[in-house]
């Protein structure tokens, strides 16, 4: 899979505006806070479920109630699709949260 040019970059970013982008890694990152520990380790099974169905993983951050999930595809050395698409899941899981 190959990266985002500076175009296909700039629209991903504009649809996750929740996500901070580092450009020297060219990663996202975003911060989840919840009720508690629970909900936090139940939104990170969800998310360790879809992640592992699609042979894309996080490298994410745990202390109780807060989740800090950093996304980035290795193979390609940037941000592709696959970051964008989980990004996504990961926003509307956490919306599920807090529409509870
Ligand atoms: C061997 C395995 O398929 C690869 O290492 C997969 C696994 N999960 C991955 N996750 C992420 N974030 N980037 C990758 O390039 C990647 N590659």
């Amino acid at each position: 899979m190959e990266k985002f040019d500076a175009a296909a970059r700039a629209a991903a970013l504009a649809a996750l505006p929740e996500w901070k982008h580092d450009a020297g890694r060219d990663a996202i990152s975003r911060e989840f806070a919840f009720a508690d520990f629970g909900e936090a380790f139940a939104f990170m099974t969800q998310i360790a479920i879809v992640a592992e169905k699609r042979n894309h993983h996080p490298e994410w951050f745990n202390v109780y109630n807060k989740v800090a999930i950093t996304l980035t595809t290795h193979d390609a050395n940037g941000l592709t699709q696959r970051d964008a698409d989980l990004a996504a899941y990961a926003d509307a899981a956490f919306a599920r949260f807090a529409a509870d």
